[in-house]
């Protein structure tokens, strides 16, 4: 919003019902737990039209369940405003990532530091890989390294 001094963040993958909201929904647990959830505006998107309107998917939402994660999202696809408006667009694989600095540059302003969220992991695993068509321990995958990232991610922005 105009003139918001908040720090923001805004998760993006391909569909935006996997592994975006799961990211977004950790970061948010982290965040009040720190006791600094006001300090921030926490998003998700997708790079693509895939789910629009579409909640998480049922094995991330068993995931967030199992860890007491509170996790509600509708998918929405990244607009050009989003560029302007997040001060980090964290993503998930090398796709989402040239999908997002394409949409960028055709964006006249764009100040976002568009990163991959796997950057922040302590064990250095880059990538977050879609597990649409995985099982839920790819799920239990994607929960983990969220969460290796996100509390670095939180820790250096604090
Ligand atoms: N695409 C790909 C792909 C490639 C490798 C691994 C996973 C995926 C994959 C596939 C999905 N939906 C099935 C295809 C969707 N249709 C593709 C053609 C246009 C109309 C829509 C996903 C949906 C939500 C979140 C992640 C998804 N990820």
């Amino acid at each position: 919003m105009a003139g918001s001094n908040k720090k923001s963040v805004l998760f993006v993958c391909l569909g935006n019902i996997c592994r975006s909201p799961i990211a977004e929904a950790v970061f948010k647990k982290m965040a009040t737990d720190a006791g600094v959830v006001h300090e921030w505006i926490i998003d998700s998107a997708a790079t693509s039209t895939y789910e629009l309107g579409n909640p998480p998917d049922y094995r991330g939402q068993a995931c967030m369940e199992k860890h007491n994660v509170p996790m509600r999202h509708i998918a929405r696809q990244v607009t050009k405003n989003d560029f302007t408006s997040f001060e980090y667009i964290l993503c998930m694989d090398d796709s989402n990532l040239r999908d997002l600095k394409s949409k960028a540059s055709a964006v006249k302003n764009s100040s976002a530091k568009i990163e991959l969220l796997g950057l922040y992991d302590p064990q250095n695993q880059r990538i977050i890989e879609d597990p649409y068509y995985g099982s839920a321990s790819d799920f239990e995958k994607v929960y983990e390294q969220c969460v290796r990232c996100c509390s670095a991610f939180l820790e250096k922005n604090s």
